[in-house]
């Protein structure tokens, strides 16, 4: 191994939302930083998460709208969806923030070095065959798809291959009952494929409160996705005309265009040597920290997906910038608080969620402890609509003083509903903070300050 080229203070392997906030944090502080990336800047939320799926769930938002221009007196006939313009100019907006995160990182005096990073034995670093030492080294390689391992899955894609796509399927199988399964079988289907869902148990999103999960689940059979339940795919079949059968512990399903897995992800840890330099990694692979996202080694850090824990870009890039501040900001204290964290799953309508479920919160504190009030409504931009979605609101109270320790909803504009109440929530927020503000009205978040 040739010698060390360069030392830095903090070196940081992995260009996706949280080493990129934790490089250009630190950096601020006036000390020597390096980020190492393999692929494209911007790791997962940029190149083939949040930023291209929001693109197509706008897409998709689009096209349910259009069937109700007609409601609202517009005398519009859509002609047609060109999968390939939207791809055209999605592809186009993530070069373009491909290479404004390189320019951010050039003015912020971050050194990019290109290539996959490994630890020496020695507890340095290798990246393209050049070693480099560093005081501090953060790990945030995220994660990849997790495909299973039946006969013929070779020939299903992943949420990595969505984005990859040059045309809408005809039909879609979407294998998976979290986040992307949800978010992805609903693109698909609003933009027009013959869509189904095939999920493990009854319903989707099962780990969130029980009102979300029944409320998505209806939603998707209401807009016409086959949520093919209790059922597992055993082996995937190409055909020769190109189609793929899939034999299930159901039904044989046939003529399936595309097959998507989306059942998890796994952390990106292989090849790196973390085990030579203590780090300590659960079974399945995530880097074990403690609350200020130290691992077992001295001097290591990780944060992100690759701990396995609350997999989303603001937790990543929030804990980036705090171990910033804690190293070479003199903020000894500073790390990210776990608790109520906001997240939304753009389901259609979406679902936007905080705190602990009603099953969560019954378990930890007992029945007697804990009050729910809840709301379900049509919102009234249906009013004159022919097709409706409902909305439903749940508050869940802890006793004595009615703290709101959960809110969830799923419904039409929920997604930008929820910052301003996490803000809230997290300030400690009682019931009777939300009964003394004044509703605003008429709005679909009124109702969540107006619950008996
Ligand atoms: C389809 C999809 C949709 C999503 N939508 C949302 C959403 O709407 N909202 C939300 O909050 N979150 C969303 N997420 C989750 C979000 O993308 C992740 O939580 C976030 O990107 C994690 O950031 P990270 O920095 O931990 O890892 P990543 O962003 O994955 O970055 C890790 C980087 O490390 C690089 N790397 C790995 N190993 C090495 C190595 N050895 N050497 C050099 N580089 C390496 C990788 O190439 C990658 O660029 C979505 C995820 C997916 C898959
Ligand atoms: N809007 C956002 O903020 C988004 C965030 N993300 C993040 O990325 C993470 C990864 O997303 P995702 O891949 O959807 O993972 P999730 O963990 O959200 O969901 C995967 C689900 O698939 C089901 N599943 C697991 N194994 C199998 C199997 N062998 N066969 C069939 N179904 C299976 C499980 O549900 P069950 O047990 O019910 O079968 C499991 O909950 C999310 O957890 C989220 O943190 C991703 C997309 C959007
Ligand atoms: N929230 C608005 C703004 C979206 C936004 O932030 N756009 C990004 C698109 S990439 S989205 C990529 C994601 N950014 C964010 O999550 C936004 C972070 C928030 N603004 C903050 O600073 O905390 C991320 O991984 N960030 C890591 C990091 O930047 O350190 C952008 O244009 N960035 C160009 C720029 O910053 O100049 C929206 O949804 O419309």
């Amino acid at each position: 191994m040739p010698p060390v080229v360069k030392h830095f203070d903090y070196l940081v392997i992995g260009g996706g939302s949280g080493g990129i906030a934790s490089a250009r944090r630190a950096a601020e502080f006036g000390v020597n930083v390096a980020l190492v990336e393999q692929a494209r800047l911007g790791g997962t939320c940029v190149n083939v998460g949040c930023v291209p799926k929001k693109v197509m769930f706008n897409t998709a938002m689009h096209a349910e709208m259009i069937k109700e221009h007609k409601d609202y007196g517009f005398d519009v006939q859509a002609n047609g969806f060109n999968w390939g313009v939207v791809k055209k100019s999605r592809d186009e907006y993530i070069k373009r923030l491909n290479g404004i995160y390189e320019t951010n990182l050039g003015k912020s005096k971050v050194e990019t070095l290109v290539g996959r990073a490994t630890f020496t034995d020695d507890g340095c670093v290798e990246v393209s065959g050049q070693k480099y030492s560093a005081k501090h080294i953060l790990v945030a390689t995220g994660g990849h798809p997790f495909i299973p391992d039946i006969p013929g899955s070779e020939h299903g894609i992943s949420s990595d291959g969505f984005f990859e796509l040059e045309d809408l399927p005809k039909k879609v199988v979407v294998i998976g009952a979290g986040y992307i399964a949800v978010e992805l079988a609903g693109i698909f289907n609003a933009l027009g494929a013959d869509t189904s869902i095939m999920i493990r148990y009854d319903k989707v999103l099962r780990t969130f409160d029980p009102m979300v999960s029944d409320m998505v689940t209806q939603n998707l059979e209401h807009d016409g996705v086959k949520v093919v339940k209790k059922t597992q795919t055993t082996s995937v079949k190409k055909e020769e005309n190109g189609t793929l059968t899939l034999e299930t512990t159901g039904d044989q399903i046939t003529d399936v265009n595309c097959l998507l897995f989306a059942i998890g992800r796994d952390p990106s840890t292989q090849g790196l040597n973390l085990e030579k330099q203590g780090v300590k990694l659960d079974k399945k692979g995530h880097i074990i920290v403690d609350a200020f996202q130290n691992t077992d080694a001295k001097n290591i850090y990780a944060l992100g997906d690759v701990c396995g824990k609350a997999l989303l870009t603001p937790v990543a890039i929030a804990a980036g910038r705090r171990l910033a501040h804690r190293l070479f900001d003199n903020k000894p204290d500073l790390k990210l608080d776990y608790d109520n964290i906001a997240t939304v799953v753009f389901s259609h309508p979406p679902t936007g969620t905080i705190g602990l479920t009603e099953v969560e919160a019954r378990d930890k504190y007992g029945d007697d402890n804990i009050k729910i009030y809840s709301s379900v409504f049509t919102p009234m931009y249906y009013a004159v609509t022919s097709v409706k979605h409902k909305c439903c609101m749940k508050l869940v109270c802890l006793q004595p003083e009615e703290k709101v320790i959960g809110l969830h909803m799923v419904g039409q504009g929920v997604d930008e509903m929820l910052q301003g109440f996490a803000v809230a929530i997290k300030m400690g927020a009682t019931k009777k903070h939300f009964d003394e503000t004044v509703a605003i009205h008429p709005t679909s978040s009124e109702e969540l300050v107006t619950m008996r």
